[in-house]
């Protein structure tokens, strides 16, 4: 069954139970534009998201799920409030290379075969000794062992995501920030890597931020779903889906599964 627990006037601050914190965002306001002519596209969201744990974000078009993913990974200048990410600021995460990001499209380098573009952040800039020596590993982990010396235009659309998911995992990123990653793909393929996220994450203990359009995904997929409502983008929840792990895909058909999606598919009409 589900629990969700309704937002508080005035702004809320949601916690995920575990103790430690991967990310802490407080009263964050995003504006773009110029004085006189801004646009708030973000306005006094706080959220707590624990680390290890798996947290989708829904809401409409627009609402700023992006914009709440990118200015975890340091790409967006906040304009009031603060994020920090293991206690410290984005810039210093970055830096440290906390999080990896994995975007829509795979964008991989198309003259660099499967494994050398796994191995691409391991050649660029600096990492610790805790990436993995052999990225090989994560080939196996991502299911496309035997792939390593395809190029990217020989691989399907699914198979160019799991090379981006590798690449991704190959510095051993505390965080993996993901922005509607199967988006493009047709349905099984998704619901095929969505199960196998799900695996990669109970294997790594990576914490993973995860947007996504569609509600049985952000359900199937999540320990907490964020909602964002629109204008301005804010938090309209911060549900706990009290699902049990492992999940299958059959689980999508039973009672609870259904209660949830009925709930958030209700909750997504009010954001609009
Ligand atoms: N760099 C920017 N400059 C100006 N406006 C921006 C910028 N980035 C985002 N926005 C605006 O902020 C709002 C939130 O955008 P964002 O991409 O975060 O929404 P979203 O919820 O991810 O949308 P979608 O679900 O359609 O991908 C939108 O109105 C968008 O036009």
């Amino acid at each position: 069954m589900m629990s969700a627990a309704t937002i508080q006037q005035p702004q809320p601050r949601p916690v995920a139970e575990t103790a430690r914190l991967a990310v802490s965002i407080r009263d964050l306001d995003i504006r773009f534009g110029d004085k006189g002519n801004e646009f708030t596209a973000l306005s006094n969201v706080s959220v707590d998201i624990a680390e290890g744990s798996f947290v989708t974000m829904l809401g409409p078009s627009g609402c700023g799920k992006s914009t709440l993913l990118r200015c975890i990974a340091d790409l967006v200048h906040i304009s009031d409030g603060s994020v920090s990410v293991f206690g410290r600021p984005p810039r210093q995460a970055r830096e440290g290379r906390d999080f990896a990001f994995v975007f829509q499209e795979a964008t991989l380098l198309p003259w660099r075969s499967v494994i050398d573009n796994v191995r691409l952040p391991l050649e660029v800039g600096r990492h610790d000794k805790s990436a993995y020596a052999d990225p090989m590993e994560l080939l196996a982990l991502v299911g496309l062992k035997g792939r390593e010396n395809a190029l990217p235009h020989e691989l399907s659309g699914g198979m160019r995501q799991r090379v981006a998911i590798a690449r991704a995992l190959v510095t051993k990123p505390r965080i993996l920030l993901m922005d509607e990653p199967f988006g493009a793909l047709d349905e099984i393929t998704r619901d095929k890597l969505n199960e196998e996220l799900l695996r990669i994450w109970r294997e790594t203990g990576t914490t993973i931020v995860f947007v996504t359009h569609s509600i049985p995904e952000a359900v199937f997929l999540g320990q907490h779903v964020l909602m964002l409502q629109a204008h301005p983008g804010r938090v309209k929840e911060f549900m706990k889906v009290d699902l049990p792990y492992p999940r299958a895909l059959a689980m999508r058909d039973t009672v609870d599964f259904i209660k949830v999606t009925a709930h958030l598919r209700a909750l997504l009409e009010e954001c609009i």
